[in-house]
């Protein structure tokens, strides 16, 4: 479905959608000493009354201990140290969790770097009112990206491409890292069985909040390129998405023929 101003929606249905209640968003980083501190007071400038997490992997730069001294100036900010590099997708799961326990309504996904703006939280806050996941998109229209390479165009939208195809999936970002859910979609996607570790894990939300019949809407972002620091997309992480994408659309056809689900 597109409402027309490059807003996408999966699972539409007529619902009723409670309030939202106190935002978290969650920050993974490693090495990102140079961004930190500007992309949280950019967040706390940008929506006042949301706490801030980082998720830090025990960056070698230093980046955990910048982020303590952030939260010791603000009892919005948060950190979570964890021992080691272990991919995104375990910090963020390690996030979410902190985040469901400590009683936050909506968990937000972004990036360190910059390449997500903070100013256009509040359009994801108020696209999830009337949604259960709301995805910032760079490829619906109204969506752009700035100064980011070709070569990361290309995998980004081939990555997205080759989802939707395996997956059967209609949503067009689907690798995109700019994302709010409702606490109740976070503990209705079962965490404890995923198991993808790097950016195929923003494939593995998608696909399982769509397959739950979730309402999932895409709202049109501009993704900048990260003057500062560098990104960890590495060969494992495209190696990683391709057999897990491959996988995954492999379960459900045979879940399909059978009339049993063995995709997750
Ligand atoms: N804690 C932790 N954080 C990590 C790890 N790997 C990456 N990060 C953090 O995750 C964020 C995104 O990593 P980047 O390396 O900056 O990603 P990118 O190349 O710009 O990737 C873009 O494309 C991906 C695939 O489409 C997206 O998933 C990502 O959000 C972004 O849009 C940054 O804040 C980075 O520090 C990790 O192992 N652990």
């Amino acid at each position: 479905m597109n409402d027309g101003d490059g807003t996408r929606a999966a699972g539409a249905q007529e619902r009723q959608f409670g309030p939202l209640g106190t935002a978290l968003v969650i920050i993974p980083t490693y090495n990102e000493a140079e961004n930190i501190k500007a992309i949280v007071g950019r967040v706390r400038s940008a929506v006042p009354e949301a706490h801030v997490l980082v998720a830090d992997d025990n960056s070698p730069d230093g980046t955990g201990k910048l982020a303590d001294e952030l939260a010791a100036a603000d009892d919005q900010v948060h950190v979570l140290h964890r021992k080691g590099k272990e991919g995104l997708g375990a910090a963020y799961i390690a996030g979410f969790r902190w985040g469901l326990e400590h009683d936050y309504g909506v968990l937000i996904e972004m990036d360190a770097d910059g390449s997500h703006q903070p100013e256009e939280l509040p359009r994801l806050l108020t696209a999830l009112k009337s949604a259960d996941l709301v995805l910032g998109s760079r490829w619906v229209p109204g969506g752009r990206t700035v100064n980011w390479p070709k070569s990361r165009q290309f995998i980004s939208r081939g990555g997205s491409l080759y989802s939707r195809l395996a997956l059967g999936l209609s949503l067009r970002d689907i690798t995109g890292g700019y994302r709010a859910f409702r606490r109740e979609t976070l503990e209705g996607l079962g965490l404890d069985q995923v198991a993808s570790q790097g950016y195929c894990f923003q494939v593995d939300l998608a696909r399982r909040a769509v397959k739950a019949g979730y309402h999932v809407i895409e709202v049109p972002i501009t993704f900048v390129e990260r003057e500062l620091g560098d990104s960890k997309m590495s060969r494992d992480i495209l190696v990683e998405a391709l057999w897990r994408v491959t996988a995954w659309g492999v379960g459900e056809r045979v879940a399909k023929a059978t009339g049993r689900d063995r995709s997750s």
